[in-house]
């Protein structure tokens, strides 16, 4: 199965999760307590919110990321060799929303040479499709009412994704890197999406293909879920208690 990410792995049919309402300080681990998860667990609701609330990673979660064979290829080179010709902060200025498109051009090798911004761009943009089998589950989700957000760690060319494969029909491109200035797993970035959301950590689920992205969540108070593939996530979201159903399935 899919890792589920907090503390010691839960024996068969019981999740390990904060057992605590969340308070004080975020940054405190809390002790996790094995509950069952019962179909009584889920659908639960809170002032008519319903929750848990999901919150995705987006590149190689939900979209393949085109960066590790599309954009070596459209350079002629292996990926090692972009590597190393590129600069090595300027992707991660661009996530953070401290360089725009024109910046990253300008230094987006280490030597200043130019390149086709436009090209890129458009291979990046044919390389961006659902992983297999994730936007079936994006949308029973969808369809049982689940809040569901984007945290990604993405420069504003999220805009690219969304105009090709229309995410925002199930989730809100809610927490992007380049909005709010942070990346993960910075647990800043966690603890401003907590407040943005205004609810308890533990009543939150994050799926991250990243295993230091899922941890980053585990210390504040989110239960955490490493992606591997489609089937695996629905298997542990039916064990966490989250409906998956389809009317009439
Ligand atoms: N360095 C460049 C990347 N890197 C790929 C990143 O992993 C990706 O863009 C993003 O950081 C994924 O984050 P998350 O953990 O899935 O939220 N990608 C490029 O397109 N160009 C680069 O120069
Ligand atoms: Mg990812």
């Amino acid at each position: 199965m899919a890792q589920l990410v907090n503390a010691p792995p839960p024996p068969s049919s019981t999740i390990w999760f904060h057992t605590k309402p969340f308070s004080g300080n975020p940054r405190t681990r809390m002790a996790f307590n094995p509950i069952n998860t019962t179909p009584s667990s889920s659908n639960n609701k809170t002032n008519n919110r319903k929750l848990p609330i999901l919150l995705f990673d987006i590149m190689d979660t939900i979209v393949r990321d085109p960066f590790y064979q599309d954009v070596p290829a459209f350079f002629g080179m292996s990926l090692k060799e972009l590597i190393e010709c590129k600069h090595p902060a300027a992707w991660m200025e661009f996530e953070n929303g401290v360089i725009d498109e024109e910046e990253l051009e300008a230094k987006f090798f280490k030597d200043g040479r130019p390149f086709d911004l436009q090209g890129l761009k458009n291979c990046m943009r044919r390389g961006y499709t659902y992983i297999e089998g994730v936007e079936e589950l994006l949308q029973a989700l969808k369809q049982n009412n689940y809040e569901m957000h984007a945290f990604t760690n993405y420069p504003n060319w999220y805009k690219i994704i969304e105009d090709k494969l229309n995410i925002s029909k199930y989730l809100s491109w809610t927490f992007c890197s380049c909005t709010y200035g942070k990346r993960k797993p910075d647990p800043d970035f966690y603890l401003a999406v907590v407040e943005h959301l205004q609810v308890d950590p533990a009543s939150c689920i994050f799926i991250d293909d990243r295993i230091k992205n899922v941890e980053a969540a585990v210390g504040v108070g989110i239960t955490g879920l490493q992606f591997k593939n489609s089937d695996l996530l629905r298997q542990d979201l039916v064990r966490l208690g989250v409906n998956i159903s389809i009317d009439g399935q």
